[in-house]
């Protein structure tokens, strides 16, 4: 279908098409009108079920804070929270300056998945599809994101929430905090792309037994089959978010050139098949090869012992 696109775009000869299309590729979204889907009539659709909002923090560090914010709903994601989120990943695919990401939820829980009033009213098939092929082309957007990105899990991530876990680099859990695909209790499945990231994070026996079972995940079993990357102890040493950004500061320690291209190597690495992926890493190292940082560490003769 894609291919079919591609080539009807080069028959009509049009430029500019063919370099959006280009474009769309490499933000990374799996939809576009060439698969029925039109992004501003979805994004009309979900605004009108407001409520919550979706902040997003830079630090001058190259670090950012991304907050589910809708406390009252124990941070369930409203219409108007999916549009936001929508464009919160597209501020962070400008930002040249970012290393890192954090995602967490506001008021010490992560996200209970999409809003049950917005998916009351959202409930015929066709809705629900777009509904799905909009967070689908925003969760791997943010995936892609050339930063390293961590989801910070305190309380619980169900359903939905669960799902944006899986749309970041690294999970890392809060003592008590739970990750559960209850897709299965409500009559579903993953809808966001959490079942196609998980078998790739997990293995799909694992995923086949946390989503066939509904299965709630603690941070022990979390460790144990590779979901959580680390639980995050300690009474005293901050707080959990002050803990995450620690954690995640070993990996972003240095120019934000280098870290980018690390995360856009792996990136291919996991999604390209192999010829492509080590096309991608020679174009990559030549982005930092001869640059400033590796100038640098040439001129000071730097050793690794
Ligand atoms: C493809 C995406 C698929 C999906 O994400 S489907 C949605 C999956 N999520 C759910 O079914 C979560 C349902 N909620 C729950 O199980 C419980 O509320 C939960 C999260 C365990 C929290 O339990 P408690 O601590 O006892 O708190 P509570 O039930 O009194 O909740 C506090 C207020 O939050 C609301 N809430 C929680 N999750 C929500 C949601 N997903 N959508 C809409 N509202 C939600 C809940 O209704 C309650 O509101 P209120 O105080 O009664 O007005």
């Amino acid at each position: 279908m894609v291919l079919c696109a591609v080539r009807q775009h080069l028959l009509r000869g049009s430029r500019g098409a063919w370099a959006r299309f280009l474009q769309r590729q490499s933000r990374g979204c799996v939809y576009s009108s060439v698969h029925g889907f039109q992004q501003e009539e979805i994004r009309e659709k979900l605004q009108a079920f407001p409520g919550g909002s979706i902040e997003l923090l830079t630090q001058e560090s190259g670090l950012a804070v991304l907050t589910i914010n809708y406390p009252s709903r124990m941070n369930a994601f409203s219409g108007s929270m999916m549009v936001d989120l929508e464009e919160r990943v597209s501020q962070l695919e400008g930002w040249a300056d970012g290393k890192g990401l954090i995602v967490q939820g506001a008021s010490g829980t992560f996200c209970s998945g999409s809003d049950l009033n917005a998916v009351r009213a959202l409930s015929n098939s066709q809705d629900g599809m777009k509904m799905c092929m909009f967070m689908q082309n925003t969760l791997t957007r943010l995936l892609r994101l050339p930063m390293i990105s961590v989801a910070l899990v305190e309380g619980r991530a169900l359903g939905g929430g669960a799902e944006l876990t899986t749309a970041c680099d690294f999970r890392l859990m809060a003592p008590g905090s739970v990750i559960q695909f209850v897709h299965k209790h409500m009559g579903l499945v993953t809808g966001w792309g959490g079942a196609a990231r998980l078998v790739r994070i997990v293995g799909s026996q694992n995923a086949l037994k946390l989503l066939g079972g509904a299965v709630k995940v603690d941070p022990d079993l979390a460790l144990q089959i590779g979901l959580a990357e680390e639980v995050l102890q300690g009474e005293g040493t901050g707080t959990p978010l002050q803990r995450a950004e620690n954690w995640l500061s070993v990996y972003t320690k240095g120019p934000a050139p280098v870290i980018q291209a690390v995360k856009k190597v792996v990136l291919s690495g996991r999604e390209l098949p192999l010829s492509e992926a080590l096309r991608t890493e020679k174009d990559v190292f030549g982005t930092v090869w001869g640059g400033p940082a590796n100038m640098q560490a040439l001129a000071s003769k730097s050793k690794h012992r």
